[in-house]
């Protein structure tokens, strides 16, 4: 077990390289799976994540080499296993996406139910309904969902009755190889969507209007290999944003894409912060103490839920009071006792935090509880006075590169520790 030690009070200032994005680049190694030849895939992010399903990958039998520091090359078998096991799932709720893939492909999958995780349920029930329409015969028993197909499957007019990214990204992979045309109603519009939409087209598929709520798919015979280039992460560069406005820094994000970060631009600068854009780069400098700010998070392009941490932690330390409502996920508020424990003044009421800023927060020993939550603590370490230990990072390390050497290049005094074994003093009755 690791901990992240960070010593507040430092200003983070430069330039950091963002790596590509965990939630388009999982779901592109899964659809790998649809090729019937190589698939090279660069600015791949190096994360726990990525590992697992290249794992998940491996004990379906498709071999995958490492091409570089983050390209990849996945070589699809014409046949291969169809079994996801819970080893791996449960470790990655995002490995439900090997369903879609796998049934297209192979006519039969098997993948374990992924089950709840600290921020809510987050049932399956969407992916499952889908393909059921796309002709799958689908049961869930002894904890996997079993999925067979007699034939291909057919196209289908889906009708998502929420908004899910994994749900329509599911979808669309299936659809890829169906026979007819799939549409896709109250689709996702995340830009991880379109990247995975481009992805699957360059390799021969025939998916439109991916970006908008109604997605077309025209199913195609056979999905070829090819090169493809993950864009970038979104929400790691929201995150160093956050960081640099909560420390009072100056900070340049270079290889990102500000044309994704639209509503998280636009609450930094209600914040405080002066942004300046430019193709592929965004730079944040500090006026002073940041000002607390309010919102709502709800599907893309609205303000993205897997931000709400970060600036509840920003809201922490700001001027006045902000109202943070979470609409996608029941239990998204992990961090907010975390925070409390170093001197955050945050009341919760139902799906909304209430912060009022604080002039400043002290050190204390805390714990992650889910990746965002993680980084929510790592900002607020950076801003408290003294030292926080910063406990069970592998949550961090699910979705964010390095993030203790990209934070100390820009002049954080953060440090990676193993944690000693917990000493049980026994005393004599
Ligand atoms: C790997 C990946 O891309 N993860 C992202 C993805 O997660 P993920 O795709 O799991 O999240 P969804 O968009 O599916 O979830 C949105 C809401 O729909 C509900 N729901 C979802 C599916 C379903 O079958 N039934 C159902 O009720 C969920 O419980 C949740 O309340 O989108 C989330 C919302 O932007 C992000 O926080 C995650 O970072
Ligand atoms: C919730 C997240 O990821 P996942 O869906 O992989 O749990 C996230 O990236 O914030």
């Amino acid at each position: 077990m690791e901990k992240l030690v960070v010593q507040g009070g430092a200003r983070l200032k430069g330039e950091v390289r963002i790596s590509g994005a965990k939630n388009a680049a999982l779901p592109i190694l899964m659809a790998s799976i649809l090729a019937d030849s190589p698939v090279t895939i660069h600015n791949v992010p190096r994360l726990q994540d990525v590992e697992t399903s290249l794992d998940l990958l491996g004990e379906l039998g498709i071999p995958h080499a490492r091409n570089s520091e983050s390209s990849y090359t996945i070589q699809p078998p014409a046949e291969h296993g169809h079994v996801a096991p819970y080893e791996l799932v449960k470790t990655m709720r995002a490995s439900i996406l090997v369903l879609g893939p796998l049934l297209a492909k192979c006519g039969h999958a098997e993948v374990s139910l992924p089950g709840g995780c600290a921020i809510g349920a987050r049932p399956v029930n969407l992916h499952i309904e889908g393909m059921r329409q796309m002709g799958a015969e689908i049961v869930v028993e002894n904890g996997y969902i079993k999925a067979r197909s007699h034939g291909k499957l057919r196209g289908a007019h889906i009708l998502m009755d929420t908004v899910s990214v994994t749900g329509t990204e599911n979808l669309m992979m299936a659809a890829a190889l169906a026979e007819g045309e799939t549409v896709i109603e109250n689709a996702a519009r995340e830009p991880e969507i379109v990247d995975l939409a481009k992805f699957l087209n360059a390799m021969g598929a025939d998916v439109r209007d991916a970006g908008t709520d109604t997605i077309r798919i025209h199913g195609v015979s056979r999905l070829h290999g090819g090169e493809y280039t993950v864009m970038p992460d979104r929400i790691e560069t929201g995150t160093f944003l956050v960081a640099a406005l909560a420390t009072q820094g100056e900070i340049r994000c270079t290889h990102t894409n500000p044309d994704f970060l639209d509503a998280v631009l636009k609450k930094l600068t209600e914040a405080g912060a002066q942004i300046t854009r430019g193709p592929d780069w965004i730079e944040l400098k500090s006026t002073g103490r940041p000002k607390a700010v309010s919102l709502v998070t709800a599907p893309h392009p609205a303000f993205p839920t897997d931000m709400q941490a970060q600036f509840i932690a920003l809201n922490a330390i700001a001027e006045g009071t902000g109202v943070v409502r979470e609409t996608i996920f029941e239990n998204r508020f992990m961090h907010v006792p975390e925070l409390r424990r170093m001197g955050a003044h945050i009341d919760l009421e139902g799906n909304t935090a209430i912060s009022t800023g604080v002039a400043k927060l002290t050190g204390a020993q805390v714990m992650c509880t889910d990746l965002r939550a993680s980084a929510s603590l790592v900002i607020a370490g950076m801003v408290a006075e003294g030292v926080t230990e910063v406990e069970r990072v592998y949550h961090i390390d699910r979705g964010y590169e390095s993030i203790e050497k990209k934070l100390a290049k820009l002049g954080a005094q953060i440090t990676r520790e193993k944690m000693c074994p917990t000493r049980i003093k026994r005393t004599e009755a």
